[in-house]
């Protein structure tokens, strides 16, 4: 029989991928990496230099064209595979990254009138400097009693839309007037290639507020934050939002030909990175928590019901597989703190050494780090270097090493700070399961299980649990293709349904980590000491870290 294909197009942090795949084995036949030419903005704007503010993160969104112009014809010449036989192409994103666009579909930022604006550009998911807004709308709902509020764990993240959208109306109301409509970056590329507005269920529900039945928040809502948001809902976010795998058109001739695929092939609706990675680890039913392990790390979880529990980010009916509830939390720097370690506090010696040996400074810590057991160093960290965005819910916390002292070791630190990330991790289990969201087992997958053992070690001795590893390397961009097959249907060669495309094309490693019974016990203690500091910094004992935060801004 005839090989049949999809096409999945992981959009990341700093570079994009696509993977072709054959869709009846799942096997992964070839891909391709396109870095961003222009990365994260997080200090000028290209081209006029214009300096961006504290806490800004933006991007191009041309970056998210040179992906497809590059990387899908690469994928297709590296496979040999006709295009007759790509049935669909699926595309996941980082979310929420977001753009204003103009009523053809161009983002503002490209236009000349707008191109030295900062509000004009794509707004990354790290850009965290709304959190005024977001702060703003938390008291609003909260005070009006706002149902929508407890599905997002009492909180809105000023990461999300509806905080963004607010910042840009305040700080530049001509772009706000201007702009036709607000998108996420994963709807938009969905428009450019089928030339259709179809917005997806997933980053709708989880980062804009959108609910199945309900909708966005209501016109009184908004209209209680400023009367000039009253209409957001029905003008700069609307346009259908349609669920995961459905098909949002068929390729442009034009699409198709920049690609070198064949106009018409399938196209599904847009999806969230860490949630297109569910079904492709294998995970279609309830009760398996999916940790999405990269630069940061998403918790994802499928539920037959709807419990509104601490410390969740959010909870979207059909928002991760058709059918269920999803469930999302995470902790926004996880790789992304290892590297700043790596990139920013790390000795040169330790440089030296790695690259003598040439095993990479990440390797050489990893090593020397795993020659410690767990409690050695005296130290304890909390992983809020990007802030907390579960349980907490709070941007504007930071980072804290306690027990240094002159005997602390770069290993000792860096051991400290991947054990932080698993004990982040613990209390998210912990906050679901006392919210009755009951968790049996732990998957993880994402960049940083094949390439940090020691990591994969600690988190399962932390939470006490076995943890299994998916067996792609590429999970984002396999789930994204699954979701391009069903997007196609039977009819036209791909799936009908996300459970049928994971069966057949989702697997886990035989080799799983399993929690070592003594260092469990050690753990469980150090976790308590977590605990501690966890709640004197982040339930209000101390007001520190936001007193630093003040200063360092200027604020009063
Ligand atoms: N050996 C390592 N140990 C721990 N972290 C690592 C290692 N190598 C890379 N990283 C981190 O992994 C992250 C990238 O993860 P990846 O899943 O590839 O990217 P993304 O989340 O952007 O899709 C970076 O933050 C990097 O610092
Ligand atoms: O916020 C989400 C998912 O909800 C992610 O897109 C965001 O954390 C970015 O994830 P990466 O770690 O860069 O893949």
């Amino acid at each position: 029989m005839d090989k049949r294909y999809a096409i999945g197009v992981d959009y990341g942090t700093e570079s994009g991928r696509a993977l072709l795949v054959d869709i009846a084995t799942g096997e992964e036949i070839a891909t391709h990496v396109t870095p961003y030419p222009h990365g994260v903005i997080d200090d000028a704007l290209p081209g006029s230099g214009a300096k961006l503010g504290f806490d800004w993160a933006l991007q191009h969104p041309d970056d998210y064209m040179e992906v497809l112009r590059r990387s899908v014809p690469e994928v297709l010449r590296a496979s040999g595979a006709s295009p007759d036989r790509v049935v669909g192409i699926g595309i996941d994103f980082t979310a929420c990254t977001m753009m204003p666009l103009d009523a053809d579909g161009t983002p503002l930022c490209l236009l000349n009138e707008w191109k030295d604006h900062p509000h004009s550009w794509v707004k990354l998911w790290k850009h965290h400097a709304a959190q005024e807004e977001a702060s703003r709308i938390n008291e609003a709902a909260a005070a009006r009693g706002e149902a929508f509020l407890s599905r997002y764990g009492g909180k809105l993240s000023s990461e999300w839309m509806i905080a963004k959208a607010w910042q840009i109306l305040n700080e530049a109301p001509e772009i706000y007037d201007r702009a036709d409509t607000l998108m996420e970056a994963a709807d938009w590329v969905v428009l450019q290639l089928t030339g259709a507005l179809a917005r997806n269920s997933c980053t709708a529900g989880y980062k804009a507020a959108w609910h199945k039945r309900d909708g966005y928040p209501s016109e009184a809502f908004f209209r209680s934050l400023d009367p000039r948001l009253a209409d957001l809902a029905d003008t700069k976010l609307r346009g259908p939002v349609l669920p995961l795998g459905s098909r949002a058109g068929g390729l442009t001739e034009r699409m198709a030909g920049m690609m070198g695929l064949r106009p018409g092939t399938a196209v599904a609706v847009g999806n969230i990175d860490a949630h297109a990675m569910v079904p492709a680890v294998g995970v279609v039913s309830p009760g398996k928590l999916v940790l999405a392990m990269g630069t940061s790390t998403c918790h994802l979880l499928l539920s037959e019901t709807e419990a509104l529990a601490e410390g969740i980010c959010g909870v979207a009916e059909d928002g991760i597989v058709p059918g269920y509830y999803g469930y999302e939390a995470g902790q926004p720097a996880v790789g992304d703190l290892f590297a700043w370690y790596v990139n920013e506090a790390v000795p040169d010696y330790v440089k030296r050494l790695a690259d003598a040996e040439g095993i990479g400074v990440h390797g050489w810590l990893e090593r020397e780090a795993s020659k410690r057991s767990p409690g050695e160093s005296g130290l304890i960290a909390l992983d809020w270097w990007n802030g907390s965005r579960s349980v907490l819910m709070d941007a504007e916390l930071g980072g804290a090493v306690v027990g240094l002292t002159l005997q602390t070791k770069p290993e000792d630190l860096y051991r400290a700070l991947l054990e932080a990330t698993a004990f982040g991790t613990r209390k998210i289990i912990e906050t679901f399961a006392d919210g009755g969201v009951a968790i049996d087992e732990l998957y993880a997958c994402g960049g940083l299980p094949q390439r940090n053992r020691l990591l994969m070690q600690i988190y399962a001795d932390v939470t006490g649990r076995e943890i299994k590893i998916a067996a792609s390397t590429q999970t984002a961009a396999l789930g994204a293709a699954m979701f391009g097959a069903v997007a196609a249907g039977t009819a036209a060669g791909g799936y009908d349904s996300i459970a049928e495309a994971s069966r057949r094309m989702a697997r886990v490693r035989e080799e799983s980590f399993k929690p070592i019974p003594a260092n469990v016990r050690i753990y469980d203690r150090l976790y308590e000491a977590y605990t501690e500091l966890h709640d004197y910094f982040g339930r209000g004992a101390s007001e520190v870290m936001k007193k630093l935060k003040r200063i360092q801004t200027g604020q009063a």
